[in-house]
């Protein structure tokens, strides 16, 4: 394993090589200014970074190293930043430990204390690297590719995994763009099916004459057009999963062809007279309400039963606890990587935006907003005006003072956590508890240590 990585932000050339010479131990980064030190923390992305506050053109000030130092951690928050600041700087290396300074250390340096510092800063930062690893192959994907923290869909996911190898039909529900078709994946890849093909149909963006050919296939010269013997989805599916998305909107005649293939596990291409076996596991899905289908006879009950074996509902991304932070995390890095940008963070407000919005459009809105944010972020935070979203207004609060304690207690536990990306440590740090704190107040709260 090479050196630990210290970035030292210094422009006192003397203390640069006395610091190097003395920190041998470690690979020592250098940065005389602002621009410099930034640079290094991109390429360089070392644990901890010694950070002279007298930074040029301040130099009796320390207006440049606060902003250095804000500059680091938004770039990189996880970092330990020690502050070396002059005699009778206290103030200003306060005011920097409140910005979030790791630490700090009066000039001149100590070298007895200061490589002391350094080694507790970066067991600190290994100790939250290794928790933030552990947490996300833990819990942030209970299956893979889903990304969740919340309860019911922790739930959820452990359904899928005890339905996923039996034969039953699968029924999904929730609204659109909440991980329906997500969740059918999973349920393929996780049955005895997955080397055979995952095949996907949308109900509602087929027009109905076409919808028949497309599922049962059809023999050549069956209809005008049809120049030539095609295979239907369904067939092309043998031996693997079918998914009906949007069965809700499939005509009722089309609704009669579905249950004889259900009940009888032949199917018959269009303008074909041969009967043929397929063997496919069905899961469909719709975000309408198709019990209230049935009973305006839009929907055929017995097709209903069939279909719903097992229903699993999804919920709307709203009603998740933590999970607009965490997916908002986590498509983050994604889009960073795929369009080529450097790490990026979000500001304070902009996440605060994100968790008080709605998301009507579910887990595939917050795609899409992340992603254009990303594009559009011009420095290294994302702020409210990237998102581009409507800010929200609050509705009516309650007045009892133990009620609004305890929802708030909870709300911003969640929100920490969420926040910290499940790493405790850096949670209780942003809660400002301590650790054992923390897990008092989980336990007291039902809020469950994951991984
Ligand atoms: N929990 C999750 N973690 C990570 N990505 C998710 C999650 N849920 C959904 N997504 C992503 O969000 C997008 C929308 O998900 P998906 O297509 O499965 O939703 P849907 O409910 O089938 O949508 P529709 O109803 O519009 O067909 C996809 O890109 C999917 O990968």
């Amino acid at each position: 394993m090479g050196r630990k990585k210290l970035l030292v932000v210094e422009d006192d050339v003397g203390l640069q090589k006395q610091l190097r010479w003395s920190l041998s131990d470690y690979e020592v980064i250098v940065a005389g200014d602002r621009e410099t030190a930034v640079a290094q923390i991109h390429r360089h992305r070392p644990g901890v970074v010694t950070l002279d506050l007298g930074l040029p053109p301040d130099h009796d000030g320390a207006s440049e190293g606060h902003a250095t130092l804000q500059q680091i951690l938004a770039v990189a928050p996880e970092t330990k930043v020690i502050v070396l600041s002059g005699n009778q700087d206290r103030a200003n290396a306060l005011k920097a430990v409140a910005m979030g300074a790791y630490d700090f250390q009066q000039k001149p340096v100590d070298m007895q204390v200061l490589p002391l510092v350094i080694e507790r800063a970066f067991t600190l930062f290994e100790m939250q690297e290794e928790n933030r690893r552990m947490l996300q192959i833990q819990s942030d994907s209970p299956l893979a590719g889903i990304v969740t923290r919340d309860p019911g869909m922790l739930q959820l996911c452990r359904s899928v995994e005890k339905v996923a190898p039996t034969t039953a039909t699968v029924m999904l529900l929730g609204d659109s763009g909440c991980g329906k078709e997500l969740i059918a994946r999973a349920l393929h890849r996780m049955s005895g099916r997955q080397d055979a093909r995952f095949i996907a149909i949308n109900c509602a963006s087929i027009p109905e004459q076409l919808l028949e050919s497309e599922l049962f296939g059809h023999e050549k010269g069956a209809f005008t057009g049809a120049a030539q013997q095609t295979l239907g989805k369904i067939e092309l599916a043998n031996g693997g999963t079918f998914f009906l998305d949007e069965i809700g909107d499939m005509a009722l005649p089309l609704q009669a062809k579905l249950l004889r293939f259900l009940q009888e596990r032949v199917i018959e291409r269009v303008g074909g007279r041969t009967e043929i076996p397929v063997d496919v596991r069905i899961v469909c899905a719709t975000h309408q309400d198709l019990q209230a289908l049935v009973q305006d006879g839009r929907f055929r009950r017995d097709l209903f039963y069939r279909l719903s074996e097992i229903v699993l509902t999804i919920p709307p991304l709203r009603e998740r606890t933590g999970d607009r932070a965490l997916l908002a995390h986590h498509f983050k890095n994604r889009f960073c990587v795929t369009e080529s940008r450097s790490t990026l963070s979000f500001s304070e407000e902009a996440l605060r935006v994100i968790e008080q919005y709605d998301w009507p459009g579910n887990v595939r809105e917050m795609e899409n907003c992340i992603k254009r944010a990303v594009i559009m972020c011009d420095g290294p935070q994302i702020t409210p005006a990237d998102l581009g979203l409507p800010q929200m207004e609050s509705g009516e609060e309650p007045v009892n003072l133990r009620q609004v304690r305890d929802a708030a207690e909870y709300k911003v536990m969640v929100t920490a956590l969420a926040r910290a990306d499940g790493n405790i440590v850096k949670a209780a740090e942003l809660l400002g508890v301590s650790r054992p704190t923390l897990y008092d107040l989980m336990n007291h709260h039902g809020i469950r240590r994951l991984g």
